[in-house]
């Protein structure tokens, strides 16, 4: 398979500290790739970087063929990369149907508030987009009458649902995902994990950085451990898992 994303020697700085320290990441199209590292490691900080939500201090960054470093969100995320947050931000007053179609405006090259407020220019586009909003809905799991319910009013993990779904409105090809099975139980995770598989079958790539380690063992093909905005390993789950060095970090840091 070939590298869907590629960076090399990726830097974040804030301030003096070096939150990303020369990092190089290859994600094979059609993986489920785990990004993994204790507390403080840099996940979170290389996922912003590698969406644009943060400035790289140095490195290069492919994505599907286009050089994205220095890009701006909306448009990395116009080439067909898409994430979710590791605090749900989902819109306050919108309905799960709304959020999801504020997700897509881009694919269809129009502004959300005229999707919203129901003027978009194109009906045919804007009834395309609803339904691929309702299929989405059903795809994660989310009933029928979810569409029409104020997204914060849901529960924490229909929320997390609703983030995916919105994720995969504009039909990415990779999909970044900070830390989707957060504050889950473990029915609740499991069924997240076979939702991120389902995902994958359509034949989209995935990123994700996930804490526990039985799960990112089942469920990644590759994983990436971060430390001290390091990379320490990388390579297959079970042989990374079974580094001493990794374990190291993980007994050091009290996960
Ligand atoms: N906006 C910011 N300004 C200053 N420092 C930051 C900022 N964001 C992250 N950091 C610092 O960068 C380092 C890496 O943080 P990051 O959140 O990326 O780690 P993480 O591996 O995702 O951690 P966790 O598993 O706890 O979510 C930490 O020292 C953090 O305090």
């Amino acid at each position: 398979m070939s590298a869907i994303l590629h960076a090399c020697g990726l830097k974040v700085r804030f301030g003096g500290l070096e939150a990303i320290g020369g990092v190089d990441l290859c994600v094979r199209a059609g993986a489920i790739h785990g990004l993994i590292g204790p507390n403080g490691a840099g996940k979170t900080t290389l996922l912003n970087a590698l969406s644009g939500f943060v400035r790289l201090a140095a490195g290069q960054l492919r994505f599907n063929g286009h050089e994205i470093a220095g890009r701006r969100p909306d448009a990395i995320a116009a080439l067909g990369l898409s994430r979710t947050f590791q605090n749900i931000r989902l819109f306050g007053a919108m309905t799960v149907l709304e959020s999801l179609l504020v997700g897509a405006h881009r694919q269809f090259d129009m502004g959300a508030g005229a999707i919203v407020l129901g003027s978009a220019r194109s009906k045919v586009a804007e009834r395309a987009m609803i339904g691929r909003a309702h299929m989405l809905l059903d795809f994660v799991g989310l009933g029928a009458d979810t569409a029409a319910r104020v997204a914060t009013t849901l529960s924490y993990g229909q929320q997390r649902r609703v983030e995916i779904a919105r994720a995969l409105m504009s039909s990415p090809q990779l999909v970044l995902l900070d830390e989707p099975l957060a504050g889950m139980n473990a029915l609740e995770k499991q069924e997240i994990a076979t939702l991120v598989r389902s995902v994958r079958a359509q034949g989209t790539t995935l990123l994700l950085i996930e804490h526990d380690m039985q799960i990112v063992r089942d469920l990644c093909d590759h994983l990436t451990v971060l430390d001290h905005g390091k990379r320490l390993a990388d390579g297959p789950p079970r042989d990374v898992l079974a580094d001493p060095a990794v374990q190291a970090a993980y007994l050091g840091r009290g996960r």
